[in-house]
């Protein structure tokens, strides 16, 4: 018999699918097993969350709001179990997995405002009449979360939908059920009614029979391009239904004048390296002047990096980079290290997998000058690319060589560099002396080109979680006292 891993209409249930696991990836151990969703609880999953759409959908929102706040209260007292099984379950280590839920708390907050903002009821004055603009919740929506923040990012789509009004339909990432049945644990103890939120585990097939379901009005998805990619297709020729997509990118960092170089050599590796480099936001491509400046600058670099402590999320002292997700994706990065020496990268420090088994890898820098044929990836670890520039010109050119426009950043002392670099560089993020990771939840979130489908998240969630409505409302019926020509009353 295995655990009752399935949320539906407020009940466990146990699923009717295949049997899978989720494994510790710093220890190698299994922590948590369960049955997917075969395609008949999919089919329940979103009845129920249509069945509850009506009430929740126009209930006042400040019932709505009181239970996302009894969320945001759990979410504070459970902070350091929770935490704890984040760290378990993706390997960032516990401090880091301590952010991730801090941001879960904030969301509540962020989010109830930019409700208000983005999605508040406007009155128009008008002679006569009153016109209004408000507006609706879609109706059922399905939630798709990535891995590496299995908390937070999942709960950057909940929350707005259902302050919205909206109920939901939220499958995890199969690499972190454990995360999610505890999330949605808490929503259930919030008093979160049956039907609103419903929880579908499993594998890539329960999440293609929830994206092809008739029956949800819409999809927020946070993971990979390619898989964003192949739900933008299955949505083409479907206007009615609304997909905001989250995606990945191959986010450059451009390095020119700095006086303060280990100021710069943090934000670099604060934007390469932060939870194994399994952000969407992170570095992938250092840009970096040739010169001596610049060469001090790459010596620095690599090593801070050389001594970074690489560990179990749960040692102590705590390391700055935990075990990426798995074993297979340590072995990915790897490979992916070979890939860019064999086309003639020169390694400036070896990613290494440091204990078979495991997610456990150190970090790398690969210098990438001049290979014409740099694959346009995103190698989603702790590789960092560097590429030699002559001038700022030539860097954006090299900066913008990317079909995916997520995050991208200028380390300068140079106000003239920032005005350039600002003007020519294409991405969602653009930042200046500071990390291109760790964005605030309190600004839109999202990329251009391969990215994301223009449908930002974040403070802008609220905007696609609702449609608006537009309404001229008079309190009686009136002729008007001018009539159209061609009337005869
Ligand atoms: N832009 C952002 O906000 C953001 C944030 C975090 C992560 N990401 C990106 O996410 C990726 C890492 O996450 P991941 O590997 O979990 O992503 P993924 O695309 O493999 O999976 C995301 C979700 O989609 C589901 N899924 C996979 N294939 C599917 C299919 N064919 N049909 C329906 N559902 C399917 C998965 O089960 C999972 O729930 C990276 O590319 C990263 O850049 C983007
Ligand atoms: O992995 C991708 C997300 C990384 C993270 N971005 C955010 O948290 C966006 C803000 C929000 O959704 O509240 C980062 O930039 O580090």
């Amino acid at each position: 018999m295995t655990e009752a891993v399935q949320y539906i209409n407020g009940e466990w249930l146990t699923g009717a699918g295949a049997v899978f696991e989720s494994l510790d990836p710093a220890k190698n151990e299994v922590i948590w097993q369960g049955a997917a969703a075969d395609e008949a609880q999919v089919n329940d999953a979103v009845a129920a969350a249509r069945a509850a759409s009506a009430d929740w959908g126009f209930r006042p929102v400040a019932e709505r709001l009181a239970i996302i706040k009894a969320f945001a209260g759990l979410l504070e007292q459970h902070k350091p179990q929770l935490a704890k099984l984040i760290a378990q379950e993706t390997g960032k280590p516990e401090w880091e997995a301590l952010t991730e839920v801090a941001a879960m708390i904030g969301k509540a907050g962020l989010s109830e405002k930019a409700y208000f903002e983005r999605t508040g009821t406007v009155e128009n004055p008008m002679a006569g009449a009153q016109a209004f603009v408000r507006h609706k919740p879609h109706g059922v929506v399905a939630v798709f979360g990535p891995y590496n923040f299995p908390g937070h990012l999942p709960n950057g789509h909940i929350i707005p939908a259902l302050i919205a009004g909206n109920t939901v339909v939220f499958k995890p990432s199969e690499l972190t059920p454990m995360v999610a049945q505890e999330t949605v644990r808490l929503w259930h103890e919030a008093g979160l009614p049956a039907g609103v939120l419903n929880l579908v585990q499993g594998e890539v097939s329960t999440g293609k029979a929830l994206a092809a379901h008739d029956g949800i009005d819409g999809l927020f998805f946070t993971g990979s391009s390619n898989t964003g990619k192949l739900l933008h297709q299955q949505y083409a020729g479907r206007p009615g239904k609304i997909l905001a997509l989250e995606m990945g990118g191959n986010n450059p960092l451009v390095v020119t004048e700095v006086v303060d170089v280990d100021a710069a050599v943090h934000a670099i590796i604060q934007s390469a390296f932060i939870t194994s480099g399994q952000r969407c936001t992170c570095a992938r491509r250092l840009l970096v002047p040739v010169g001596e400046a610049g060469d001090r600058l790459l010596a620095r670099l690599v090593a801070v990096s050389k001594a970074i402590r690489v560990g179990h999320y749960d040692a102590d002292p705590q390391p700055f980079m935990g075990a990426m997700i798995s074993e297979r994706a340590a072995r990915g990065m790897v490979a992916a290290q070979a890939h860019l020496l064999a086309f003639g990268g020169e390694s400036l420090l070896m990613l290494k997998h440091l204990q078979p088994g495991t997610g456990l890898v150190s970090p790398g820098i690969v210098d990438v000058t001049g290979i014409d044929q740099l694959p346009d990836e995103e190698y989603f670890g702790p590789l960092l690319q560097v590429i030699r520039f002559n001038d700022l010109p030539e860097a954006l050119s090299l900066a913008n060589r990317t079909r995916y426009g997520l995050s991208a950043g200028l380390l300068s002392d140079s106000e003239a560099d920032w005005d350039y670099f600002y003007r020519h560089i294409r991405a969602g993020i653009v930042n200046r002396n500071r990390p291109i990771t760790g964005a605030s939840g309190a600004a839109p979130f999202g990329g251009v080109g391969d990215s994301g489908n223009h449908r930002a998240s974040a403070y802008y969630a609220a905007d696609y979680c609702a449609y608006p409505v537009a309404s001229v409302e008079g309190d009686s019926l009136n002729m008007p006292d001018t009539q159209s020509p061609g009337l005869s009353f």
